[in-house]
C-alpha cells in the first residue's frame, strides 16, 4: 500500500488528503521543521486510519438510511415532496439546499439517533484521578460513552424506540437545535470524531441525490432495532427494490 500511495503522487497535482499529506511532508523535510515531517509509513497509517474510520461509518449510515426509507413509505413520500418543492427536477441538489430541507435533516438526525450504529465511542483512559457528577474515577481507568443509551434515554426522548423524524421539527417548521444537539453519535470532547462535518455532508448529499431520483420499495420491512447484528448492521432486507421516480 505504501508503494502504491507514494507512486500515485504527482507534485503540483493535489487531488485528496493523501496527496496533501505527502506534499506537506516533502516540503517540511526540506525546511527548518524537518524534525516534524512524517515518514511514508506514518502517512500510510494516517490514511488507513481515516479510510477505516470514514468508510465503514458513512456506508453504515447510508445503509441504515435506505432501510428506514424502505420501511417507512410515508416518511419517504414527505422527503420526496420536500425535495420536489425545493430542488425540483431541473437541477441536482446542492449542499447549500440543506437549510431549506428541514425534513431531510430531521430524517438524518432520527436515523443517527434511532439506529445508534456506533453504540460506544473508542475506549479512552483517564490521565489522573477525577470526579464526574459525584463518581470517583481513578487514573488509568478505561472510559467511553454509551451513545446508544443517551440516544434512547426515556428522560431525553419521548417514545425513544419509535422512528419519528418529526420530533426534531419545531412548530415553525425548523429544526429544533436544542433537541438535535442531544443526538450523540460522533463522541464528545477533545477526541470526538474529526470527520463529523464531512460525514454529515456525505450522508446529506447522497440522500438528496438518491431520493430526488429513486424510490426504495420493499415488501413488509420493519426495523426492529433489537435485532442488531454484532457489527451494528440492520438485519438483511431480502426484497429491496429501487425504482426511478420519473
Ligand atoms: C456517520 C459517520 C461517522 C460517525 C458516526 C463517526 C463516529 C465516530 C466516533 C464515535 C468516534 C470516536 C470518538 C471518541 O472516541 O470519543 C470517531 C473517531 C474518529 N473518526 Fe469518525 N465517525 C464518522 C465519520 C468519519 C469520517 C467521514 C472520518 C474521516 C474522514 C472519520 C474519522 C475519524 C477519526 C480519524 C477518528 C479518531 C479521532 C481521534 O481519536 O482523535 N469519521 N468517529
Amino acid at each position: 500500500i505504501s508503494t502504491l500511495i507514494i507512486s500515485f503522487f504527482k507534485q503540483g497535482n493535489i487531488r485528496d488528503i493523501t496527496d496533501k499529506l505527502i506534499a506537506e511532508c516533502r516540503m517540511r523535510s526540506q525546511s527548518e521543521y524537518k524534525h516534524k515531517a512524517l515518514s511514508n509509513d506514518d502517512i500510510t497509517s494516517i490514511v488507513l486510519d481515516i479510510f477505516g474510520a470514514g468508510f465503514d461509518t458513512v456506508s453504515k449510515a447510508l445503509s441504515w438510511s435506505l432501510m428506514y426509507l424502505v420501511s417507512n413509505p410515508t416518511i419517504q413520500q414527505k422527503i420526496h415532496a420536500e425535495l420536489d418543492a425545493v430542488v425540483g427536477q431541473n437541477r441536482l441538489p446542492k449542499f447549500s439546499d440543506r437549510a431549506q430541507l428541514p425534513y431531510m435533516n430531521a430524517f438524518i438526525l432520527e436515523m443517527l439517533r434511532h439506529s445508534s450504529f456506533v453504540p460506544f465511542t473508542i475506549p479512552h483512559s483517564t490521565t489522573r484521578d477525577t470526579n464526574l457528577y459525584g463518581f470517583d474515577i481513578p487514573k488509568g481507568r478505561c472510559v467511553f460513552i454509551n451513545q446508544w443509551q443517551v440516544n434512547h434515554d426515556p428522560d431525553l426522548w419521548r417514545d425513544p424506540f419509535i422512528f419519528r423524524p418529526e420530533r426534531f421539527i419545531t412548530t415553525c417548521g425548523k429544526i429544533d437545535r436544542n433537541l438535535s444537539d442531544k443526538v450523540i453519535l460522533f463522541g464528545m470532547g477533545q477526541r470526538k470524531c474529526i470527520g463529523e462535518t464531512i460525514g454529515r455532508l456525505e450522508i446529506f448529499l447522497f440522500l438528496a441525490y438518491y431520493s430526488r431520483n429513486w424510490i426504495s420499495v420493499s415488501a413488509d420491512v420493519t426495523v426492529d432495532i433489537l435485532q442488531y447484528t454484532i457489527n451494528n448492521e440492520h438485519r438483511r432486507c431480502d426484497h429491496f427494490k429501487v425504482c426511478a421516480r420519473v
